[in-house]
């Protein structure tokens, strides 16, 4: 616990009437408020935060930062508490600048990775070439930070506060490279706001997350947010120019002034002009500003390719030699629970684990393993609860139309009736078995495949807990296909 004091006017912030308090600290959540923090009272999508200025205030708050309506809310109490309000008309935004000026450092070199799928890919890749180039590297996200330096991450893109903490550690530790993932809830919510990036990459856009964004139009804001606002003018956008949405990023990065980098299979500055598939990965040819090369990579899956040149292209948009990023492509390796050999069969059958866990993801990774598998394709599918309902059906007929067979079962049900998502996600693969019980899934699906097979186990990916309800049950889609293996090939002791 930090015993620093900072004046509230030196972290850019000025109080109503003048005040200027010191600081020991900041919270945007009333229970971690401690004596002299400034408690940030964020407008939510439950309650507004102003609602626990009470709270903040017994706990030793002496500053708030919010906006209008929570300086209405709770005017009376911080009058009379004599407590210094600070009202912002962006207070997301203000409060992620202020959490960087009170942790201070950051990696000097970093980049940030949006768009709907390929995220945690794309900057695990970038840290993987950082550190074969000798780098000290992480990245930040979806599986926490990894690489030169861990910490577990409770969210993709954490709010401000978590997220200057673990970037102040990292550097300290002596991290001076980091690529991070920007969730699309993490750019709508300002989340990163305060991080000053040298490039910023884009994947893809696909359908996830309406829930909470409700409109495509909204997803797409949010998404465009990182080229439109966080890159700096001076900094590099590196865009997937194959996807139509990547075309409308790199016309909002060059509109500001960015330089834009492009990465595509039809064209692009780095251009993917050939793959050949085998069993253990992949052959690639590619030029690069007119260079042709040809490297080798032990991943499965077309995409993986294009998120290795994606990754390329922001470690060369910091200035590193292309030749260099080039030469590390056949040490990279796969990404935790991305396209995953989990356990393979005595008859050969192959096992994989991946993250597919939208309609478009379920679709690559079905057709990314075609080309390695002679024989027939099993998929294991479910949609989480308390998530996006529509696209429940549409994961469904991904895995219908891209697989021989399909295993509906549970995936994180959380506070829904496991059965009724089943019901939507069979919708669109009525031909589809339902095993609710994600273990039995797995047993039957390896069950089902002989020589040349694969069965994909989507869903997942790197997660230990399968929710339902309030509780976490451990689960390890890895470790449960190893076990069907064992058990069917009598392996186990
Ligand atoms: C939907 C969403 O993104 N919610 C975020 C949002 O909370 P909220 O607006 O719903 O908060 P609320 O419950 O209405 O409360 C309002 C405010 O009161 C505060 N509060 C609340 C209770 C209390 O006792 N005291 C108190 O001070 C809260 O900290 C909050 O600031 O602001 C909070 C503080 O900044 C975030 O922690 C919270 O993330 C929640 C935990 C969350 O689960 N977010 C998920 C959906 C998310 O962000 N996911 C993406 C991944 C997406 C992907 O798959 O790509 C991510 O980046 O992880
Ligand atoms: N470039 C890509 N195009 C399409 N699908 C992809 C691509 N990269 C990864 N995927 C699929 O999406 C899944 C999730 O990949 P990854 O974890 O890298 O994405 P993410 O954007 O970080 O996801 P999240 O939103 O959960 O953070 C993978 O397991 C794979 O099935
Ligand atoms: N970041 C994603 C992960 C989904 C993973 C899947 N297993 C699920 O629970 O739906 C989300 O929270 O929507
Ligand atoms: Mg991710």
């Amino acid at each position: 616990m930090s015993t620093r004091t900072v004046s509230l006017s030196s972290l850019g912030l000025t109080g109503r009437g003048g005040g200027n308090p010191d600081i020991t600290g900041i919270a945007v959540d009333s229970r971690e408020v401690r004596d002299g923090y400034l408690f940030a009272a964020m407008p939510g999508s439950r309650v507004h935060g102003a609602e626990f200025i009470q709270y903040a205030l017994r706990q030793g708050a002496v500053a708030v930062l919010t906006d209008a309506e929570g300086a209405a809310i709770a005017a009376d109490l911080m009058a009379e508490a004599g407590t210094t309000v600070v009202v912002s008309d962006a207070p997301r935004e203000a409060l992620a600048r202020t959490a960087a000026l009170w942790f201070g450092a950051q990696p000097k070199t970093m980049v940030a990775v949006t768009g709907t799928n390929g995220k945690t890919s794309v900057s695990t890749f970038v840290r993987q070439i950082w550190i074969e180039m000798g780098m000290q590297a992480v990245n930040l996200g979806t599986t926490g930070v990894e690489g030169a330096w861990t910490a577990p991450l409770a969210h993709t893109t954490p709010e401000p506060i978590t997220l200057h903490r673990a970037l102040s550690e990292a550097a300290a530790n002596g991290i001076t490279h980091a690529a991070m993932e920007a969730s699309s809830h993490g750019l709508d919510q300002r989340r990163l706001d305060g991080v000053t990036l040298k490039a910023a990459g884009f994947t893809n856009f696909t359908q996830d997350h309406l829930d909470y964004h409700e409109t495509f139009e909204a997803y797409f804001d949010a998404k465009a947010g990182l080229f439109a606002r966080v890159l700096p003018e001076d900094g590099t956008a590196v865009i997937n120019i194959d996807d139509p949405k990547g075309v409308e990023m790199a016309a909002i990065a060059r509109a500001r002034g960015c330089e834009v980098m492009t990465v595509g299979r039809d064209a692009g500055d780095l251009h993917l002009a050939a793959q050949r598939f085998d069993a253990t990965g992949q052959d690639l040819r590619f030029s690069y500003r007119g260079k042709e090369y040809q490297k080798r990579l032990n991943l499965i899956g077309g995409f993986q390719a294009e998120n290795v040149l994606l990754a390329c292209g922001l470690v060369i948009a910091c200035g590193a030699d292309a030749a260099d990023v080039f030469d590390t492509l056949p040490h990279l390796t796969t990404v935790r629970g991305r396209m995953q050999l989990a356990a393979t069969r005595d008859n050969g059958g192959a096992v994989f684990v991946d993250y597919a866990h939208t309609p478009d993801a379920i679709a690559t990774a079905l057709q990314a393993m075609r080309p390695h598998v002679m024989g027939r394709l099993v998929a294991i599918v479910g949609a989480g609860g308390d998530r996006d309902a529509g696209k429940r059906p549409l994961m469904g007929a991904a895995a219908a139309q891209h697989a021989d067979l399909v295993i509906v079962t549970d995936d994180n049900p959380r506070s829904e009736d496991p059965a009724a998502i089943r019901a939507a996600v069979l919708e669109g693969a009525p031909e589809a078995r339902e095993v609710g019980d994600r273990a039995e899934a797995i047993l039957r699906g390896v069950d089902m495949i002989g020589p040349g097979d694969a069965l994909l186990v989507a869903g997942k990916g790197h997660e230990t807990g399968q929710t339902i309800g309030d509780d976490v049950l451990p689960f390890d889609d890895v470790e449960q296909a190893s076990v069907a293996v064992a058990a069917l090939d009598g392996r186990l002791a």
